[in-house]
């Protein structure tokens, strides 16, 4: 006999995900804003009897009645129209304690499938905490299924949930489906049945707004915004400081070993010049990353992310955007894969299209390693107006134009390619909450692992790649460095692409970097650092990246290649995506060629003016 397979199903952020991951031990993203989740996953439940279940996750909705394609997953999967795929034996309704009038009126619809069926009662810690009292046994016989009070954040009532579970598989299905109720209806029955089910009121719903009163301000609101924005950016710097340069002395420590053990030669150079100097170069950034993550998934978890889209809403509107598409272009700040994914949660075609074509151009972290190298080498670390450090400012800039660009991007869109209406945003505003340790911990944890990792195969088998290129052909002893890039395979390959870049102020090394930098943006990073290290002379082998750089680069080349890199085109992965999500090579195309047409003019623009000022 095959598996059981039991859904939850529920509302947006009524904590399907967590119940999910608190179940079958999995980690899939959670965050306190609806939408989280866009695709189905799967994972094992043991049972107390020894049987195991097939658990699935869903996308949050409201209705089976689909608005936007991560919800037609969700109604395809209960309602079994998905091909290949098993038709759930039971349906795990979550719903979210403190919001019951809302969320039973799913329930009640889903009820009417006559399909085995329990009730999880989530957030039962915080009706608990704000005095919201409900007769379990009374829902419970007037839903006529089982509902059993969860936390699922602490993972409390997993194992009752679980007991009430077993009994419903296998279980052949003896009710008959109702058709289709009035939604206006369920409503009533929703609100009706809430009513009557609530011993006491809670007062969840007036602490949030009082914080909302607050955040949404409209005077207030945009001002708490960009001082957060702008804390983040200055954290990314100010922050990092002190582990970067344990990194970085431990990279040193360890070339130091290579060159003490190895004999001069192609192996010694391999290791040093090309692992420890470009792989190297990526690693020292993982402090800024993790800041940069910190804050993204405490904004995400707290609830507040939903109210920075609120008060985007109006910005984005007078461009043609939809306020949804907030969450998702946030989201790509920290990588355009995920941000393009999560454009799935909005309803309008052109809209959600609109929202992927400009998701690259939020700086994603992948490009971060690119600006601070940059601005390290480049921008005086200095105050600026007491408060403000100018490479903190300058980052902040990057991340500006990067949203500006984004903005003009989906304003000519929307009246060109992808006109149409917008949908109004509508959005529930989850309630507050403080983010929970074991979340937030796996969340940084999983980034981290995630960097590491593509910095350990991807990233340091281009660099290897690299490395042979820029290393042979060998010149003869005694060449000096340069002449040995010059004469090299990378060498002649950037000589060859150098014409298209000179005129905004590339030079060959950028060439270079540029080429590798296609498979993911910090391999660039990784690639100037090789480039440098075999170009350096023996005198400049203590010398980090960035002070090679300082040496070789002009201002306005440093600052071209900042401007290319707000708009670069350059990740494969995310034109992948965008081939999957819109189904055709069309969009992706479109994209690389858009974005290199803004990188290009972006870092002409940026090289000729600066040229002509200093
Ligand atoms: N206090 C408390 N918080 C919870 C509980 N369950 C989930 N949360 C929090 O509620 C938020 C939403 O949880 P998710 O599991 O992402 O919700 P979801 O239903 O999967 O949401 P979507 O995927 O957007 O539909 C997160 O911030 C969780 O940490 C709970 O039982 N108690
Ligand atoms: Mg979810």
């Amino acid at each position: 006999m095959s598996t059981a397979v039991a859904a939850l199903v529920g509302n947006p952020n009524a904590g399907k995900t967590s119940l999910f991951n608190a179940l079958t031990g999995a980690r899939q993203k959670v965050g306190n804003y609806p939408g989280v989740t866009v695709e189905r996953k799967v994972g094992p439940l043991t049972l107390a009897d020894g049987r195991t279940v097939d658990i699935i996750d869903l996308p949050g909705t409201y209705s089976l009645d689909p608005r936007s394609p991560d919800e037609a997953v969700t109604r395809d999967v209960v309602m079994g129209h998905q091909a290949g795929e098993r038709v759930p034996e039971a349906i795990i309704a979550v719903v979210d304690a403190t919001n019951l009038r809302n969320h039973l009126r799913f329930v009640l619809e889903l009820k009417r499938l006559g399909r085995p069926m329990l009730v999880a009662l989530n957030m039962f810690d915080l009706a608990e905490r704000d005095g919201l009292k409900i007769d379990v046994e009374h829902l419970s016989a007037r839903l006529g299924v089982p509902v059993v009070p969860t936390v699922a954040v602490r993972r409390r009532g997993l194992d009752a949930l679980a007991a009430e579970l077993a009994p419903l598989l296998g279980q052949a299905q003896v009710v008959a489906p109702l058709p289709p109720a009035d939604i206006v209806d369920l409503q009533h029955e929703a609100r009706d049945m809430a009513k009557a089910v609530t011993v006491a009121q809670g007062t969840a719903r007036r602490t949030t707004q009082g914080i909302d009163r607050i955040v949404l301000h409209p005077v207030a609101g945009p001002i708490i915004l960009a001082a957060i924005l702008f804390l983040m950016f200055q954290s990314v710097f100010a922050w990092a400081e002190a582990p970067m340069t344990w990194i970085e002395d431990g990279i040193a420590v360890l070339q130091g070993w290579a060159a003490a053990g190895i004999p001069e030669g192609l192996l010694l150079s391999l290791i040093n010049d090309g692992l420890l100097a470009g792989v190297g170069a990526v690693i020292v950034f993982l402090p800024q990353i993790l800041i940069l993550f910190a804050f993204i998934i405490a904004l995400e978890q707290s609830g507040y992310m939903v109210r920075a889209a609120f008060l985007m809403d109006r910005l984005m509107s007078r461009v043609g955007l939809n306020g949804r598409a907030f969450i998702p272009l946030l989201s790509s700040f920290a990588c355009a894969i995920p941000g393009i994914m999560a454009a799935r949660t909005i309803d309008e075609p052109r809209d959600r299209l609109t929202t992927m074509l400009i998701a690259p151009l939020m700086t994603c972290s992948a490009r971060l390693p690119v600006y601070a190298v940059i601005i390290a080498a480049f921008i005086p670390d200095q105050a600026v107006g007491g408060i403000f450090n100018l490479q903190g400012l300058v980052l902040f800039g990057l991340y500006a134009f990067g949203v500006l660009g984004a903005l003009a991007a989906a304003f000519v869109l929307r009246k060109t390619l992808t006109k149409g209406t917008s949908q109004t945003f509508l959005m529930e505003m989850p309630k507050y909450q403080a983010p929970a340790l074991r979340d937030f911990t796996i969340g940084l944890y999983q980034r981290a692992g995630a960097f590491l990792k593509r910095a350990g195969t991807l990233i340091m088998a281009i660099t290897v790649v690299l490395w042979v290129l820029v290393a042979f052909p060998q010149s003869p002893e005694g060449t000096d460095g340069a002449t040995q890039i010059d004469n090299s395979f990378a060498g002649r390959i950037g000589h060859a692409i150098e014409p298209i870049f000179r005129p905004i102020g590339f030079n060959d090394e950028i060439a270079i970097a540029l080429i590798p930098g296609l498979a993911a943006r910090e391999v660039a990073v990784a690639a100037l650092g090789t480039v440098y290290a075999i170009q350096g002379d023996e005198a400049e082998v203590e010398q980090s990246l960035v002070e090679r750089l300082r040496g070789a680069w002009p201002l306005p080349t440093a600052l071209a290649f900042l401007a290319w890199y707000v708009f670069a085109p350059q990740c494969l992965a995310t034109l992948a995506v965008a081939k999957r999500e819109t189904n055709s090579w069309k969009w992706p195309i479109f994209m690389f060629v858009y974005l290199f047409a803004m990188a290009y003019i972006a870092a002409g623009l940026t090289f000729w003016i600066s040229s002509a000022l200093l």
